[in-house]
């Protein structure tokens, strides 16, 4: 991922920062007021202007039109990229004047004006965080402001912020500053690929603790009490889920600092007030994290107390050293991108009827569930027919779910870092088809055709089944939303570990050089 597209946000959880065509065309179908309105709350640049809840209206009329006729697709379009050309140029503005330390709400400046604000702001960003850098403090606004602090036993505690950065190799030459293809005297280059390994630095200390747990298991159980104790020793404040609570009460009336939540909708504002989250489980456990955040994420820092463990890479033996270290920072981190996936039911007449948007981690499988016929699946890429499906069904994958479920179904196993979508068959009747590996901003959509026999199921990361009848559809683009999982070496070492250890990838004894060679 280029630098350009990171972000980190003022609740220290991380986001992609600009919208890129494959996001643009999700919030272009985004297509409920709810939908809308959370994806203004969970960008605070977004939704701190009354220009952009015009532009949130603008959206609703596109993403009506998008979805009713093929005119109205054509203009809808037209209006969509106005609409994103304004947003770019106002979150810009915005961006640049929080940097200024100006106040959101200054009337609109000119072009000439917000190019030169731009350029100061800018300056101000190399000065702190270096050219391959971004500070959350800087980047978004850092004034004590009311919400950007949490109550926690009784005394107001500030959700830490931090600094990601990443190495780019020719740090002398000035190719970096170039767009991602330059065109120069003629001359097509392109930029050195910057996104090396993401470290993360503390600006201020971490104090909350999320820890999330695999049920029913004893060892984690006995992991989960040890750690807590620890970390309250370090004078950290904990949350877990309210079945752990009631588990660590049962034990023992002392775990009372332990906080919960009472209300699943006080989830949505968890990433508001915890600076890391840990697992212990095995790979699951990852998957259940990722799915308590419907928008930005902590940092997860993932224990192996599981059988596989593919992304789980710490060791709960050692967890002191460990949660020291990367309480201390820095830390390496993978960005895992995750997929946002709407499902569009043909009955909807109004907006109100359809669905939220499901976020996954590893995949998003569209099978014939408990249908005995061939699913038939109709796919569409940007608005233009790809192909159909005909066999047990499709999953659309991210590049850390390639080693999952898509590589049993014969995916090719792709570096979580690599920004992609795939497309793999599950056992498709056909002899050519091949699984195929998206750039990261194309927009998907799986279709059930009216002739379809049968109906489809949907399944995301393995879980919360939907069925799909004729003429319902599921549209997949890229999540703004990475999940970003500490590393024990570097995303690069630790999936090779993963491959090599987890899977046995390419396990073979080595051949005897006793026997017939060249000679
Ligand atoms: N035929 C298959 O391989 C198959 C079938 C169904 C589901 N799955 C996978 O299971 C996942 C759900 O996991 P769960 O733990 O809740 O279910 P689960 O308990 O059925 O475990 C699935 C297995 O997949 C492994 N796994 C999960 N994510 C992985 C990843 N990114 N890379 C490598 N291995 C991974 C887990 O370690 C576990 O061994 C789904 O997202 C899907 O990818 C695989
Ligand atoms: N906090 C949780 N609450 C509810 N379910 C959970 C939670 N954590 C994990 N699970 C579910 O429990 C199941 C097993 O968890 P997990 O995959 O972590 O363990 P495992 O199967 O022993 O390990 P591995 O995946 O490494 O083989 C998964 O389906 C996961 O979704």
């Amino acid at each position: 991922m280029a630098p350009s597209k990171l972000n980190s946000n003022d609740d220290a959880s991380v986001s992609s920062s600009q919208p890129e065509s494959g996001f643009f065309n999700s919030i272009s179908l985004l297509n409920s007021e709810k939908a809308v309105q959370e994806l203004i709350q969970q960008n605070p640049v977004m939704g701190s202007d009354d220009h952009l809840r015009e532009f949130s209206e603008a959206l609703r009329t596109v993403a009506k039109a998008l979805r009713r006729s093929a005119e109205g697709k054509a203009a809808a379009q037209a209006e969509a990229a106005e609409w994103k050309r304004k947003f770019e140029l106002e979150s810009k503005r915005n961006l640049n004047l929080e940097c200024k330390g100006l106040s959101l709400r200054e009337p609109h400046s000119d072009g000439k004006k917000t190019e030169t604000i731009a350029c100061q702001s800018t300056d101000r960003i190399e000065q702190c965080c270096g050219n391959n850098g971004i500070c959350s403090h800087e980047v978004l606004r850092d004034g004590a402001t009311n919400s950007d602090f949490k109550m926690v036993n009784d005394k107001y505690t500030r959700k830490a912020s931090f600094k990601l950065s990443w190495c780019c190799k020719g740090e002398q030459s000035d190719q970096h500053q170039h767009d991602i293809v330059s065109f120069e005297k003629g001359n097509i280059t392109t930029a050195e690929r910057s996104s090396k390994q993401i470290s993360l630095k503390w600006e201020s200390d971490p104090q909350t603790v999320l820890i999330l747990t695999k049920p029913n298991s004893t060892s984690v159980k006995l992991m989960c009490s040890e750690m807590v104790r620890w970390l309250k020793h370090r004078r950290m404040n904990i949350y877990v889920e309210p079945r752990v609570q009631t588990e660590l009460l049962t034990e023992s009336t002392d775990f009372n600092y332990v906080h919960s939540w009472k209300d699943d909708s006080e989830i949505t504002l968890l990433h508001k007030k915890v600076d890391l989250v840990v697992t212990l489980g095995g790979d699951g456990t990852v998957l259940w994290a990722a799915s308590m955040f419907k928008g930005p994420v902590p940092p997860v820092v993932p224990f192996s107390l599981g059988s596989l463990g593919f992304m789980t890479r710490f060791y709960s033996e050692t967890y002191k050293e460990t949660l020291d270290a990367i309480l201390k920072g820095p830390i390496n981190i993978t960005l895992r991108h995750r997929l946002i996936c709407h499902v569009i039911r043909d009955a909807a007449k109004t907006e109100y009827e359809t669905e939220e948007p499901i976020l996954v981690l590893n995949e998003v499988t569209i099978d014939r569930g408990i249908s005995s016929y061939l699913t038939y699946l109709e796919c569409y890429c940007d608005n233009s027919f790809l192909t159909s499906v005909q066999g047990d069904g499709l999953i659309l994958s991210t590049t850390s779910g390639s080693t999952a479920y898509s590589l049993a179904a014969g995916g090719s196993m792709v570096h979580p870092q690599v920004p992609g979508i795939l497309f793999t068959p599950i056992c498709p009747h056909s002899l050519s088809f091949r699984p195929l590996i998206m750039p990261e901003h194309v927009t998907i959509r799986v279709q059930v055709p009216f002739n379809s026999r049968s109906h489809a199921w949907a399944s995301f990361d393995g879980k919360g089944r939907k069925e799909l009848g004729p003429g319902d559809a599921l549209v997949i683009s890229m999540a703004p939303w990475p999940v970003p999982t500490a590393c024990l070496i570097d995303s690069t070492t630790d999936f090779f570990r993963s491959i090599h250890e987890g899977l046995h990838w390419n396990l073979r004894k080595a051949q005897s050089f006793d026997g017939p060679r060249d000679t």
